[in-house]
C-alpha cells in the first residue's frame, strides 16, 4: 500500500527532475490547494506524480514523502475498485448488446444509466485533486472530467436524435477501454502490485484511444449541430427581463474549437508521462 504521496511533500524533489521536451504553455488558473497542482505541465515539472512515475519505480527526495494516511488510501481503493467495476459492467453491456442485437442502434439507450452514473461519480476526481489527496494536476483533471460530463449530459442525453450516431460508439469504446485500464492501473498501484502489462496499457492505449475518443465527441456534437439551431434548445432569446442572450448552438462551435488548444496538451502531457513512467527519460537539472 501507499505508493502515493502528498503532492506537497511529494513535490520536494521537483525541481531536480525535469522531463524531456518542453512543457506546454500553462494555462491561467492558480491552484487552490496545496495538494494540487495547477498547470498542465506542473505536474509532472514539480515533481507532483511522487517521483514515482519518473523512472516507473519509488523516488522520492530524501526524507521528504509522506504516505497518505490510512483513511485516503482506504477511500482511493474503494474507489478506484468501484469505478474499474464500473466501467467493466458497462463494457460487458455494450459487447453482449452487440453480440445480441448486431447493430450500434440502441446501444446507447440500454447502457445510458451505468454510464451517467460512472462518469458523473468521476466528478470526484477533482474533488481528490482539490483535497490534495492525488498529485494529478487540477487543470488537467477538470478539463478532462469536465468535457466527459458536458458530452454525457448536455450533449448525448439531451439530444436524442444523435444517440445512434456511429460516433456516440467511437467515444463510448475509447472512454470504457482507458477507464478500465486507468482505474485498474490506480488499484493495482495502490495495493503495491502492479502488473507491468497494466502499467504499459495505461501508457500505450492513450496513443489511439485518446485521438478516437476525441474524434467520437467531435463528430457527436458536429452531428448535434443542426438539431440545437433547429430547436433552439439551450438557449435564451432577447428580449427577457434579465436583457442577456445564449446561444447553445455557437456554445457548441466554441466548445470544438476550444479542443484545438486542448486537446494537444492532454495528449501531450501523456507522451511525456509515458516517456517517464515506461522509459525513464528524466533531464536532471542542478538548482542554481
Ligand atoms: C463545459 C464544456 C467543457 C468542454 C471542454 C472542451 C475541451 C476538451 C478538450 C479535450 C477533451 C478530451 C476528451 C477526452 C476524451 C477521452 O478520454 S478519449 C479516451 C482516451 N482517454 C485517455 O487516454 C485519457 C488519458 N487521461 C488520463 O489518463 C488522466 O485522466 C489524466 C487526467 C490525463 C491525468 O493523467 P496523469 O497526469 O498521468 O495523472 P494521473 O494518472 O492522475 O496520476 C498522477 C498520480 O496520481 C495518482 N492518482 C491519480 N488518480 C488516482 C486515483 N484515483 N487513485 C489513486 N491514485 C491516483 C497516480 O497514481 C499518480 O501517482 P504516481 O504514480 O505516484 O505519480
Amino acid at each position: 500500500m501507499g505508493r502515493l504521496t502528498e503532492a506537497a511533500a511529494a513535490g520536494g524533489g521537483a525541481s531536480a527532475a525535469r522531463s524531456a521536451g518542453p512543457p506546454p504553455a500553462p494555462l491561467p488558473l492558480s491552484s487552490t490547494s496545496p495538494g494540487c497542482t495547477a498547470t498542465m505541465a506542473s505536474s509532472e515539472e514539480d515533481g507532483a506524480n511522487g517521483g514515482a512515475s519518473e523512472a516507473g519505480e519509488e523516488r522520492e527526495a530524501p526524507g521528504k514523502r509522506r504516505r497518505l494516511g490510512l483513511l485516503a488510501t482506504v477511500w482511493l481503493t474503494f474507489y478506484n475498485i468501484a469505478m474499474t467495476a464500473g466501467w467493466l459492467v458497462l463494457a460487458i453491456a455494450m459487447v453482449r448488446f452487440y453480440m445480441e442485437k448486431g447493430t450500434h442502434k440502441g446501444l446507447y439507450k440500454s447502457i445510458q444509466k451505468t454510464l451517467k452514473f460512472f462518469q458523473t461519480f468521476a466528478l470526484l476526481e477533482i474533488v481528490h485533486c482539490l483535497i490534495g489527496i492525488v498529485p494529478t494536476s487540477v487543470i488537467v483533471a477538470g478539463v478532462q472530467v469536465s468535457s466527459r460530463i458536458f458530452m454525457v449530459w448536455l450533449i448525448t442525453h439531451s439530444i436524442k436524435p444523435i444517440q445512434n450516431e456511429e460516433s456516440v460508439v467511437l467515444f463510448l469504446v475509447a472512454w470504457t477501454v482507458t477507464e478500465i485500464t486507468r482505474y485498474s492501473f490506480y488499484t493495482f498501484s495502490l495495493l503495491d502490485h502492479l502488473p507491468y502489462f497494466i502499467k504499459w496499457a495505461r501508457y500505450n492505449f492513450f496513443i489511439i484511444l485518446y485521438p478516437v475518443g476525441v474524434a467520437g465527441e467531435l463528430l457527436t456534437i458536429y452531428a448535434a449541430l443542426p438539431y440545437v439551431k433547429k430547436t433552439g434548445m439551450f438557449s435564451i432569446r432577447l428580449p427577457n427581463k434579465y436583457n442577456v442572450s445564449f446561444d447553445y448552438y455557437y456554445f457548441l462551435l466554441i466548445t470544438m474549437a476550444s479542443y484545438i488548444p486542448l486537446f494537444p496538451q492532454l495528449y501531450f502531457h501523456m507522451l511525456r508521462q509515458r516517456r517517464k513512467v515506461l522509459h525513464g527519460e528524466v533531464i536532471v537539472e542542478k538548482d542554481d
